[in-house]
């Protein structure tokens, strides 16, 4: 039986939504993006960014890689608002971002954990700015607590935190709201090795589980290979955009040994072979 005009239109409407929603599927979109900033003479201008574009799918975990200075953070800043392209644009869940995007979670380098505040208190921050119940939020800032194994720790102040620890804390902090998308700028970088590990082993587990999508800054192959679906290789200044590599290693990955998840070897050739060419290796083959 033929459904009735209303009905007919219900569908139609239905099917466009699905059809948008497929489309959303693509969460995070970098369409042609140039910056340029102006140099230290005010006079002219320094191209950091030429025509980058790469896409980041729901629940994917992307890494962007690239020399110092050619721009990663720059990108980063673009997904949550806080700089508008001089050239293209960024589109998250199918909206171009002209202002702050206060829908996207960040982790900076540094924990950034208000130093007065406890650190329940530092995680259920996000909550009270959105105007979450008490009831909820203390739910939700020991759900967040405990996902990064400081359950127990919520009366503590910052200070008396490892960095390790507070670490995890910003990490609690962010995913605390659910974003959909959280932006991550070398959060690893200030760890000792052993810490890092850890932490990035949490981290896959706590990606693979949220299913946020992860658009993570590393300076380091072997943590953007363990760790991303994709690698987004970056040339010096100004940036262009070498490669996008899919890595297609099994999970859950052994963040501990590398080497033992099969295809790391190759996964890692793939990266390196790129990005070889962007560092001044002087004489080392
Ligand atoms: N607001 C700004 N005004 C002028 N120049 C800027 C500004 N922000 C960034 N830059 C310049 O743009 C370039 C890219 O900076 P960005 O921090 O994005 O690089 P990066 O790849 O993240 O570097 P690193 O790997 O060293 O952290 C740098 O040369 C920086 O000096």
């Amino acid at each position: 039986m033929l459904a009735c005009p209303v009905t007919r239109v219900r569908i139609c409407i239905d099917m466009f939504e699905r059809e948008r929603a497929g489309m959303d599927d693509r969460v995070l979109v970098f369409e042609g993006i140039g910056q340029d900033f102006p140099a230290p003479d005010r006079r002219t201008a320094v191209r950091v960014l030429d025509g980058i574009s790469f896409e980041a799918a729901r629940g994917k975990f992307v890494a962007v890689i690239g020399p110092s200075g050619c721009g990663k953070s720059t990108l980063l800043q673009m997904a949550a608002g806080l700089l508008i392209p001089t050239r293209g644009a960024v589109h998250h869940g199918g909206r171009k971002v002209t202002t702050i995007n206060t829908e996207v979670g960040f982790v900076p380098q540094q924990a950034q954990l208000f130093p007065w505040k406890t650190l329940a208190e530092n995680v259920e921050l996000p909550l009270l700015l959105r105007g979450v119940t008490t009831a909820e939020r203390r739910e939700r800032v020991a759900n967040a607590l405990g996902a990064v194994g400081l359950k127990g720790f919520e009366q503590h102040f910052p200070t008396q935190l490892s960095g390790g620890m507070q670490k995890r804390g910003s990490i609690a902090r962010t995913l605390v709201y659910r974003p959909d998308v959280v932006l991550m700028d070398e959060p690893f970088g200030a760890l000792d090795a052993q810490t890092r590990m850890v932490m990035q082993s949490d981290l896959q587990t706590l990606s693979m589980e949220a299913g946020a999508t992860i658009l993570f800054v590393t300076h380091d192959i072997t943590e953007a290979v363990l760790l991303a679906d994709h690698v987004i290789v970056l040339s010096q200044r100004p940036s262009r955009l070498l490669a996008n590599i899919q890595i297609n290693l099994p999970r859950p990955r052994n963040m501990f040994e590398p080497f033992r998840n099969p295809g790391f070897e190759a996964a890692y050739d793939a990266v390196w072979t790129e990005f070889r060419s962007q560092i001044d290796i002087g004489r080392v083959h």
